[in-house]
């Protein structure tokens, strides 16, 4: 099962609403990765025991981890919270994300700077890597229980647009080119 993404519409709609283009224009996996994104399908059941989730955090050094209940029972200042989560941004970190239930949308900007939502349902984790700008919302069902994974002590600092001298967005331009310019530099 793969995940699902999309180039959005220009709508200023509600930002739960889907926001395909009509007709849709899907975005797919090697795009995401060209922009740094990285996606796996694990089995969200019984997560705590998940040989996969182990192997992939020994990989790549994630030793934290806490769950996030987003809803607003369990969130403080959750109103503000959600804006905030909406509000294009960077981290100097990758974000690391597992959802384990429920379902939400992350925006990804694509080097064109054109908004790519990925739909991220049980099972799904993704990683965005430092630098990019990007943004989440809950999507129409209005809740998702997420995993948040980080290397060392966890930092969630956003900082929002632009942040064109910030050192993680220039690492992450430096490597976007480097991505797309070797091979054309080799002619
Ligand atoms: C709800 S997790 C995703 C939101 C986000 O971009 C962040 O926490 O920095
Ligand atoms: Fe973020």
């Amino acid at each position: 099962m793969a995940i699902e993404a999309w180039f959005m519409d220009e709508s200023k709609e509600d930002q739960r609403l889907p926001h395909r283009r009509n007709p849709n224009e899907p975005a797919s996996l090697e795009h995401l990765a060209e922009l740094g994104v990285l996606y796996w399908h694990l089995n969200p059941k019984d997560y705590e025991n998940d040989e996969e989730l182990k192997k992939i955090r020994e990989a790549r050094g994630y030793n934290y981890m806490d769950l996030l209940d987003l809803c607003p029972e369990k969130v403080a200042n959750y109103e503000e919270k959600l804006r905030n989560f909406y509000t294009e941004h960077i981290h100097a970190d990758e974000e690391i994300r597992y959802c384990l239930e429920g379902s939400g949308y992350f925006d990804v900007r694509d080097k064109g700077d054109r908004w790519i939502r990925i739909w991220i349902k049980g099972g799904d984790l993704i990683i965005l890597p430092a630098g990019i700008y990007h943004r989440f919302t809950l999507d129409t069902s209005n809740y998702v229980k997420l995993m948040r994974l980080f290397l060392g002590e966890p930092v969630w600092t956003a900082y929002n647009r632009p942040q064109e001298d910030h050192p993680a967005r220039k690492e992450y331009i430096k490597s976007l080119t480097e991505k797309v310019g070797m091979p054309l530099a080799a002619h």
